[in-house]
């Protein structure tokens, strides 16, 4: 569905040392610098897909969704998303994709949302029935009938979004470029705004590019993680496989009845420990899960015990460490 081979976008920035004399001498002799935004991306993403874009920030999330929603034009390579090159056919284009940009709106500011709504109805030719239907299905499901007459200025962030996502949607496309979607939403608007995309991927199978610097957004959605640093592509692959890689270290609380003598578990490291409660570091690697629960029953009573693996964020850091960026 999405085929990106040899995608490359550089910026020409303007550079100017501070001070007044610096300042005169700009007006007169411009310095530039090359920012290498996309180096060589090449990837593809198969219909029904949710696929998480991470990387560091300036990494080139934004710029490679702009030149996918055909907004930027790449210096080399090519794109095909449906058969079409996004920045040259973008009227018949855009009719197949929806876009979100969290930190900007596609809402008109002054007019209630519903206006808003009408408008893009029209620049899309959005056919009546199916701009109710649509209209009906999503205000449903985002919670937005109380939202449609209120002016997007008077919007909290979150009921800001959730009427972006619906603008996004209106005119029903295959595929849906969300870039953080999430950014700035209360822990409630977050789960809502998630379990909205896993819905409209399940039920009508929109395939959906995300990029997100919160990790439990990519837990909670993405089949798939593309991760670009410095422009260039350094992974491709599932949580699972990131989990295989770097997360074979499980910590475990162990509370017990009052015992004087520290755990010793052979394959485990002790953290802390206290006559009641002990943290060890097990690497699932070297040793069994099993065994070192029963090594810990033999010398204690239990009263609890937590195992936790490693955060998806700290997995990611791995990640980022092992490419340098
Ligand atoms: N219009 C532009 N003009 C000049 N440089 C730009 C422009 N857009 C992006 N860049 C540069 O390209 C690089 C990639 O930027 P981009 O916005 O794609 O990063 P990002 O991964 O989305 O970052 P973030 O997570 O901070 O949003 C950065 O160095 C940025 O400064």
């Amino acid at each position: 569905m999405i085929t990106l081979q040899g995608i490359s976008k550089s910026f020409k920035v303007a550079r100017r040392s501070a001070g007044m004399r610096q300042a005169m001498k700009a007006l007169f002799v411009r310095e530039h610098t090359i920012v290498e935004a996309l180096h060589d991306i090449s990837f593809t993403v198969n219909e029904g897909e949710i696929v998480g874009y991470i990387g560091p920030n300036g990494a080139g999330k934004s710029t490679t969704i702009k030149v996918m929603s055909g907004i930027l034009v790449p210096d080399r390579g090519t794109c095909s998303i449906m058969g079409y090159t996004p920045w040259q056919e973008r009227k018949a284009y855009v009719s197949h994709i929806g876009v979100v940009f969290g930190q900007r709106s596609q809402l008109w500011w002054d007019v209630p949302v519903i206006d808003s709504f009408e408008l893009l109805r029209d620049i899309y030719k959005i056919p009546q029935s199916m701009y109710k239907s649509n209209l009906n299905l999503l205000t449903e499901t985002l919670g937005l009938s109380s939202l449609l007459q209120t002016p997007v200025r008077q919007l909290s962030l979150g009921q800001r979004m959730r009427c972006e996502i619906a603008a996004s949607l209106l005119h029903g496309p295959k595929i849906l470029f969300l870039d953080e979607p999430t950014i700035g939403l209360d822990a409630v608007s977050k789960i809502a705004v998630r379990q909205f995309i896993k819905t409209i991927n399940k039920e009508k199978g929109v395939t959906v590019i995300l990029t997100t610097h919160d990790m439990s957004d990519i837990e909670a959605l993405a089949d798939r993680i593309l991760m670009i640093g410095n422009g260039t592509l350094l992974y491709d692959g599932n949580l699972s496989e990131l989990r295989g890689r770097f997360g074979t270290h499980r910590t475990i609380t162990v509370d017990y009845r009052e015992n004087a003598k520290p755990l010793e578990v052979q394959g485990a490291s002790l953290l802390s420990w206290s006559p009641e409660r002990a943290v060890l570091s097990v690497n699932t690697e070297q040793v069994l899960m099993a065994n070192v629960i029963s090594r810990i029953s033999e010398q204690v009573e239990l009263v609890d015990m937590a195992i936790e693996t490693k955060p998806v964020d700290e997995l990611i850091v791995e990640l980022y460490k092992e490419h340098q960026v």
